[in-house]
This record gives C-alpha cells, structure tokens and sequence, in this order.
C-alpha cells in the first residue's frame, strides 16, 4: 500500500497541528509538509504533496485553494468564510484545470468534520419543515476569528431550504423595536445568534417551535479531535472526487 501523501496548510494553529498528529497516526497516510503563514503554498507543486489540507482563516483559504488547484494538488478544506461567489470561483477553476488533466482535481470544502455537527445540519434540514418557528445558536472559544460560525451558516441555508421546499413563509416575529444585534445574525430569514465563552470549543444548537412543543437538536466538539476522523476520510476521499465538493455530508452521503 503506497501511503497518500499530505501536506497541511495553517500547519501551526489549533486545527492545522492536531491534523498533523492524525496524519502521522494514520498507516496509510504520510505527512510530507507543513506550511503555516509566510510559507508559498505554489511551491507544494514540486513537494511530492498528492493532498493538502487548509485550515487558515477565512481571508486566506480561498487565495489557498487557487494555489493547490495550479500546483496540481487535490484540496481539502476546513477554514470557514466561503461565500456561494467563493465557491463558484473555485468551481470555474476546478473546470479548466481538469480539462487539461488526465484525473480532474477534487477539492472538499467542510464548514465541519465532527459527524455530530454533519449529522445535526443533516437533521435540522429535515426536520425544519415542521416547525413554525427554528433559531441557530452557536457558541466557541473567544479566540475564534469569525461569526457567527461556518457550521451556523450552512445550519441556517439548510434550514431555510427545508421550509422553502415545504411552502413555509417567514418564521413569527413580533419584535418592533431592538438594541442593534439583539435579534442576531439573519441568514436567508433564520437567526443565527453567537456566543463567545472561555473554555468553549465548538458547540451549536438549533432550536425549532411549534405551539406547545420545542425539538432542539445539540451538538458538541469538545475537544478538536473530534474533527480528525471526517478530516481523515476526506483525505482518503478527495483523491477519488474530482471538482468541487461542499460538505461533508456529500461524502457520508446524507444528502
Ligand atoms: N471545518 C471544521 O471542522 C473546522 C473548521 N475550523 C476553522 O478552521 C480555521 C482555523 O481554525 P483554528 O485552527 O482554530 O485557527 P488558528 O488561528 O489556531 O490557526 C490558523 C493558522 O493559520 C495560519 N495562517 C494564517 N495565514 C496563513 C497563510 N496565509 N498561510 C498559511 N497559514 C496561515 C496561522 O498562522 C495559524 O497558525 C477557522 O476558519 C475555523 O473556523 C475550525 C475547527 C473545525
Ligand atoms: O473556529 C472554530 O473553532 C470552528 N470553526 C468552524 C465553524 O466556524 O463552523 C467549525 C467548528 O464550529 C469549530
């Protein structure tokens, strides 16, 4: 068994050295570099690197996957920030670049590894149809650059998807009058709310009312090892995925 070669991009952050730990503990998986800022990811092209794996921020990750994608390396992505525009752009070059090659190039995008997080975006965007009213809480380390989280904007796309499907209008609201903010985030019509709380890691909850009822469906991270097995499965997937994936879901294949 010849091992996948994998580099890791934001190699000395939270994310990036716990991904260097899985890798070196997986037999059939070799670290071969280990970039963090003020590293050229174009040179990855003459590194040997078949896979690189980016955990960044949300400024970067995209200048990132453009690289990877002209050095001929198969992407897989975790850093959040990726915008529907983002995405396309990343797309448009997956198209051209695998025309010209033999095997097109994968790249895997996840706003989140940790299968209890894939599974709750999976079950709120099927359970959202049933519910009058659904809000998105999130809550993480304070040390967390960006909100509200990637994980919270997908939940609230999906959600917002599952009642769109189903015919349902805009989610009951009295509120005339509001301290800036009170009301959170609102993603295509669902609040999204975050919090920011020392000895937090990553933790969603998503909230859905009906009169007399409530189903909240909770996820936790506890700690970031939790995101190395989906992390590890779209190494060994990506190869195999040319053009763009979004979530990781699509790999699990929950739809
Ligand atoms: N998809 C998922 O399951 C998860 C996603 N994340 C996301 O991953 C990203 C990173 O999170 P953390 O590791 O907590 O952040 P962090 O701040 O600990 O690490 C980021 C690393 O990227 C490096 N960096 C910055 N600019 C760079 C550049 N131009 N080239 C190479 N490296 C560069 C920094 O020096 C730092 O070492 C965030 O967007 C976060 O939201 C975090 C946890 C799970
Ligand atoms: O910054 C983090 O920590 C996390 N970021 C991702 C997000 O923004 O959704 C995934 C997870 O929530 C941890």
């Amino acid at each position: 068994m010849t091992a996948v070669r994998v580099a890791v991009i934001g190699a000395d952050g939270r994310m990036g050295s716990t991904v260097c730990a899985a890798v070196e503990g997986a037999d059939d998986l070799e670290l071969v570099e280990r970039l963090d800022a003020g590293d050229d990811v174009a040179a990855l092209a003459g590194s040997g690197a078949q896979v690189a794996v980016d955990f960044t921020v949300p400024s970067v990750t995209e200048a990132n996957v453009h690289a990877l994608i002209d050095a001929g390396v198969h992407a897989v992505v975790g850093t959040t920030g990726w915008t529907e525009e983002s995405l396309a752009r990343v797309r448009e070059h997956l198209a051209e670049a695998g025309a010209t090659r033999e095997q097109g190039l994968g790249v895997l995008i996840a706003p989140n590894f940790a299968l209890s997080a894939v599974l709750a975006m999976s079950f709120a965007r099927r359970a959202a149809r049933f519910f009058e009213s659904a809000e998105v809480v999130e809550l993480h380390h304070p040390d967390k650059v960006d909100a509200p989280s990637g994980t919270a904007v997908t939940t609230a796309r999906h959600i917002a998807e599952g009642r769109a499907e189903a015919g349902l209008g805009p989610v009951p609201d009295a509120t005339e009058s509001q301290v800036d903010g009170a009301r959170g985030a609102i993603i295509d019509g669902v609040h999204v709310h975050a919090v920011r709380l020392r000895g937090l890691v990553a933790h969603e909850e998503i909230l859905l009312g009906n009169p007399g009822e409530q189903l909240t469906i909770r996820t936790d991270s506890f700690d970031r090892t939790s995101f190395m097995p989906g992390v590890l499965l779209a190494v060994r997937e990506v190869v195999h995925r040319p053009g763009l994936t979004f979530g990781l879901d699509q790999v699990l294949d929950l739809g």
